[in-house]
């Protein structure tokens, strides 16, 4: 699996350490920045994970900053994404057995790196169920298509 990690100025030194932990764990990512604590602003780096996983290039993503909040509503404008933000493990791993969760966003300002790395274990553990589930997934989609105008009735 490959992994798109991206962060604003707040969640550059918490993004090293996720990357760290993700090359501890043996998983290609590609950093799309940002590359310094330099203020900078999160929804380019939210719209460049998104872009990356919509596009294959990646197939999950990372997002950081400083309540995950911004970035991740950023990265949701995509079509196709299911970002979500987490303070915690449990709405991680579930996150991805429910929703199919392809982003998973963090708050640098909110969590501290070593809950980071649980919550980053967990969603990366959880494997979606479908079954039930893939009617809301679909219905998701659904919403997406008629509000971006690509709804084929
Ligand atoms: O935390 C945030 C709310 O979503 C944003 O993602 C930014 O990290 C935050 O707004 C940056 O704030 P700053 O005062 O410009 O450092």
């Amino acid at each position: 699996m490959k992994i798109a990690i991206g962060c604003d100025h707040v969640g550059f030194e918490l993004k090293d350490r996720l990357m760290n932990h993700l090359k501890e764990k043996g998983i290609e990512y590609k950093d799309f920045g940002t590359y310094s604590s330099e203020r900078t602003d999160y929804p380019i780096y939210g719209e460049a994970v998104a872009n990356a996983i919509v596009s294959g290039e990646c197939e999950r993503g990372i997002l950081i900053c400083g309540t995950g909040v911004g970035i991740s509503i950023s990265a949701n404008k995509v079509p196709g994404i299911r970002a979500v933000v987490c303070s915690e493990p449990y709405s991680a791993l579930l996150s991805r057995q429910h929703n199919d969760t392809n982003i998973l966003a963090m708050g640098a300002r909110v969590v501290g790196s070593d809950l980071a790395l649980m919550i980053l274990d967990a969603w990366l553990s959880g494997e979606y169920e479908g079954g039930r589930h893939q009617k809301r997934v679909d219905m998701i989609a659904a919403i997406e298509a008629k509000q971006t105008g690509t709804l084929r009735t």
